[in-house]
């Protein structure tokens, strides 16, 4: 049996309200999932939906009215500071946008060096290792001079990475990771977010407006429609034949034009135009 590596029970976020002495505007409304060891966790839905406040609650960024969220066999909400500290090396971060994620006046050989020094470790070690995790992401050992000013997009979100990989966590949050990449540059990122975690066993919570992103990377999918979780299953499953109408929708506007799946789209549009209709007439037989 694999492991499950994270279990969301329940979990409820509220930020209290702006301008407000009281009250608070709930967003999370009590959602649930689990991720095993090595596998990925697809979050998908609009924007305003709550992903991002997802990951924020995971990484403890976010304030939490209610259940639990436990990594690795610790509850997190509950724990001690001191506890959640020793957890945090596991639990690493990749943002969707990496021009303003890296320091611009760092080298990257500091950027990625930077996290080592963190947790003490010498020089030595920490020279191999950054060279060992530009290798990894498939970056020049020349790159570690470099600003990341002079590196595209792509290769920037591949230092992110690379940085989020120096303190080889068991987990990732990757918030939209691809977002900002055109399409090919996508596929790429997305090929080495692939090979990464068949060669090391890192976990995803993986998060997307882009059902096509989600179904590329993802074993299971979470769909997320205001604060709630109305869809949740097998990525191939979801996506190949979604049950909630939502889904549904999110499918028709996944902007990727995939050939073979034009046919099938086809099909989904006419079966829910049928849909329409025979819930006007039953509505009219009213
Ligand atoms: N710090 C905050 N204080 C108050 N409200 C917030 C805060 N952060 C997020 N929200 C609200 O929570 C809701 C969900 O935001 P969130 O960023 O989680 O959505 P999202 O699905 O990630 O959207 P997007 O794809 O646009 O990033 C939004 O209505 C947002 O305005």
């Amino acid at each position: 049996m694999t492991e499950k590596l994270l279990q969301v029970d329940d979990l409820a976020v509220a930020y209290p309200r702006k301008g407000f002495r009281r009250g608070a505007t709930e967003i999370l409304h009590g959602v649930s999932f689990d991720i095993d060891q090595g596998k990925t966790l697809g979050v998908v839905g609009e924007s305003g939906s709550g992903k991002t406040t997802i990951g924020r609650a995971i990484l403890g960024l976010a304030p939490i009215t209610r259940g639990t969220v436990t990594f690795d066999g610790v509850d997190i909400t509950r724990a001690a500071r001191s506890k959640r500290a020793s957890l945090a090396a596991d639990l690493q971060v990749v943002f969707q946008d990496p021009f303003s994620s890296l320091n611009p006046a760092m080298e990257i050989g500091q950027i990625l060096a930077e996290p080592l020094e963190i947790q003490k470790v010498g020089p030595t070690e920490s020279r191999a290792r950054v060279a060992e995790l530009l290798d990894r992401v498939g970056l020049p050992a020349n790159a570690i001079t470099r600003l990341p000013r002079e590196f595209s997009g792509g290769q920037r979100q591949r230092i992110a990475i690379a940085r989020a990989l120096a303190l080889r966590p068991k987990l990732i949050v990757c918030d939209e990771p691809v977002s900002a990449l055109d399409l090919t540059t996508q596929a790429r990122v997305l090929d080495l977010f692939l090979e990464i975690q068949q060669d090391l066993g890192v976990s995803y919570l993986f998060i997307s407006h882009d059902l096509d992103v989600i179904r590329h990377i993802s074993h299971e999918v979470a769909v997320l429609y205001r604060g709630d979780v109305v869809e949740h299953g097998r990525s191939t499953a979801v996506t190949a034949d979604p049950q909630h109408p939502y889904t549904q929708r999110l499918l028709l506007a996944s902007p990727l034009p995939d050939p073979d799946k034009q046919s099938e789209r086809r099909a989904l549009r006419a079966r829910m135009a049928e849909d329409e209709r025979l819930a006007d007439v039953a509505g009219g037989d009213r």
